[in-house]
């Protein structure tokens, strides 16, 4: 189905792009807000979380607004395949798939943002350990992709695979801040192993590439034994462990345009950063209206499960250009200010779904090698 091609080969965020996995979201019509999602989007969750949780977690999404996201991410697709990409697809998820481990029971949730789950090194897929249960097999609907890869001569490694029972998860970020999770614990349905505790537990999009560099935030222990893991498996690469720089993902916090220049979600995640990354030249989210954020509250739906600041989360298709969502002029004009192409592309429902246009995508062949950004 795909063209075996060459296999992967992708090490930074901006080197030009001439393959990519755009995600797909058909019938993401519900969010399964049980205790490891509730713990995951902790922090944009805490101020709506009621007692949705229990026998029936499941939070319905209206399908006007899954097809308004499919029509957004088909926009997607054709921007990018005009700029000359080859833009490969996940398999068609099922409609109201569930999931039965032997510890839990969980909705599956479509493989649309497929930078969660995988990080590509170089040449080698890696597939990560899934923080939240509903998200367990979604790679499954990438391997066909992952099998064509790996025949063109790609590695291909996964992270040991998390059982996520009752003890699985550690809230060892919110305890430093002071932070109280229960409210998102409460009501566990699921079972543990005898002896087993906190796992390894990590990210894909807790990464941020810079050639033969890697920033990995590691914000408690499940992350701790994932950057061990990849120390271990990736001797010639360098990973920078970022200190709790977030409570999980980083794509909407540090973005790099190109070596020397990125975006910051603000001046206080400097200090997070390497050294020589605290010299580069810094763009930081201009002001934006807020009314180009959709409200939900009609249909019953109060959650934002991202920040404002998704909208940062961009994709380079090279040094020089960048696809940025439409509803964000203001970072348009910012980006052409400095020189950039952007190619603009509508993106409304990113605060119900969760992910922006770097979160949509898995760039898998880009021009750049493991180059030394930050000697
Ligand atoms: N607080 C997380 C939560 C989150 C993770 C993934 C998402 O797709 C959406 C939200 C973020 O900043 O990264
Ligand atoms: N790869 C991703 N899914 N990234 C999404 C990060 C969203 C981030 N939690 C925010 O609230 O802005």
């Amino acid at each position: 189905m795909t063209d075996p091609a060459s296999g992967a080969n992708s090490f930074d965020e901006w080197t030009r792009l001439s393959q990519v996995i755009v995600g797909r979201a058909e019938y993401y019509t519900a969010h399964d807000l049980d205790t490891s999602w509730r713990l995951f989007f902790f922090d944009n969750v805490a101020p709506t979380l009621g007692n949705e949780g229990g026998a029936d977690p499941l939070l319905a999404i209206p399908e006007q607004l899954v097809d308004e996201l499919n029509e957004d991410i088909a926009g997607l697709v054709d921007a990018l395949t005009g700029c000359g990409v080859s833009v490969l697809r996940p398999a068609t998820p099922g409609k109201n798939v569930d999931i039965c481990s032997p510890l839990w029971n969980a909705r599956a949730t479509p493989p649309l943002n497929v930078r969660d789950q995988t990080i590509v090194l170089g040449n080698t897929i890696v597939e990560t350990a899934p923080h939240v249960r509903s998200r367990i097999f979604e790679n499954d609907l990438l391997k066909p992709l992952f099998y064509s890869y790996f025949e063109g001569g790609s590695n291909w490694l996964s992270m040991p695979r998390p059982a996520l029972g009752r003890d699985s998860l550690d809230d060892a970020y919110f305890r430093r801040l002071g932070i109280d999770v229960s409210r998102a614990t409460e009501g566990e349905t699921a079972l543990g192993i005898d002896g087993l505790g906190l796992e390894l537990v990590f990210d894909g999009a807790q990464c941020m590439r810079l050639g033969r560099d890697v920033l990995v935030n590691v914000a408690n222990r499940n992350h701790e034994l994932a950057l061990r893991w990849l120390t271990v498996n990736f001797p010639h690469m360098r990973f920078h462990r970022l200190d709790g720089i977030a409570d999980n993902h980083i794509d909407s916090v540090v973005v790099p345009l190109r070596p020397g220049l990125m975006l910051l979600r603000s001046p206080k995640y400097l200090a997070f950063l390497p050294k020589e990354m605290q010299a580069w030249d810094v763009i930081y989210p201009p002001e934006t209206d807020e009314s180009t954020f959709p409200k939900y509250d009609d249909f019953g739906f109060v959650i934002p499960i991202a920040s404002r600041y998704i909208d940062i989360n961009v994709l380079s298709i090279d040094e020089e250009t960048v696809v940025v969502n439409s509803h964000y002029p203001e970072l348009i004009s910012v980006l052409e200010g400095r020189g950039f192409t952007v190619v603009p592309v509508r993106h409304r429902h990113r605060r119900l779904f969760g992910g922006g246009f770097h979160c949509f995508t898995l760039d898998t062949v880009r021009a750049g090698g493991c180059e030394d950004y930050l000697g």
